[in-house]
């Protein structure tokens, strides 16, 4: 699958209260393109439960699910996977899960983590955190300069992330990010309603793009 567009990841704050399902529906439905169950709790049962729902719920949408840090859930649920810096061997586990999955890496804001990333098999590149993010604000800082750097050195795509608004998301867009990896802006809504509307606005960047 092509990977551009919006990259939605879920909150367990956010979307906890029964929010999380019809959230993401809504998500899919106003037209992003990769979703990341992002849950750093160690309740093995729910984390499987829910992982196994949002498989279902991208499917239908034709979408691609991706667990954040878990090799092991990842390979369960035959979905993507997305590694920190801190959260494996990215070469293991491209070796594990075969050549056409997506394996998305961390790259905070230098382009020698995108190399290392980039020999060890990563299908997509991820920088940031480019603004002030409430979701993770000790996120190391990355300029958006950087993106027109590595778009000229990498030909995996490039994931934005880190306070990513529908202000601010044209400028990375423009300077090469080729999908915008979003919490706060799209899931801090009152409705569900309101997350479709936020991310159909997203998915517009990259039509007018
Ligand atoms: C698309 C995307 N980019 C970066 C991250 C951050 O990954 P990591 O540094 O491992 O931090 P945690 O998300 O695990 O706290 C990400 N999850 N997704
Ligand atoms: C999970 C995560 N990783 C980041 C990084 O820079 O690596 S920033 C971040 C949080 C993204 O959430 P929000 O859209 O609410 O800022
Ligand atoms: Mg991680």
């Amino acid at each position: 699958m092509k990977l551009r567009g919006l990259y939605a990841i879920t909150d367990s704050q956010l979307l906890a209260g029964g929010k999380l399902l019809p959230y993401v529906e809504a998500a899919l439905e106003g037209g992003a393109r990769l979703l990341q169950y992002r849950d750093k709790s160690d309740d093995d049962a729910r984390r499987l439960r829910e992982a196994e729902a949002l498989r279902d719920l991208c499917l239908r949408h034709g979408a691609q699910l991706i667990i954040n840090d878990d090799l092991e859930l990842a390979t369960r649920l035959g979905v993507g996977l997305h590694l920190g810096q801190q959260d494996g061997s990215l070469s293991a586990a491209r070796a594990l899960l075969g050549p056409r999955v997506v394996i998305g890496a961390t790259c905070h804001g230098q382009l020698e983590l995108a190399e290392q990333a980039a020999a060890d098999g990563a299908s997509y590149l991820a920088f940031g955190r480019f603004f002030d993010s409430s979701t993770k604000p000790g996120a190391p800082p990355a300029s958006p300069e950087l993106l027109e750097e590595a778009r000229a050195r990498f030909a995996q795509p490039l994931v934005a992330i880190g306070g990513v608004t529908l202000d601010n998301a044209p400028e990375l867009i423009a300077r090469g990010a080729a999908m915008v990896a979003v919490i706060n802006a799209l899931f801090a809504a009152d409705s569900a309603a309101e997350v479709e509307r936020r991310a159909r606005a997203f998915s517009q960047l990259f039509e007018d793009s």
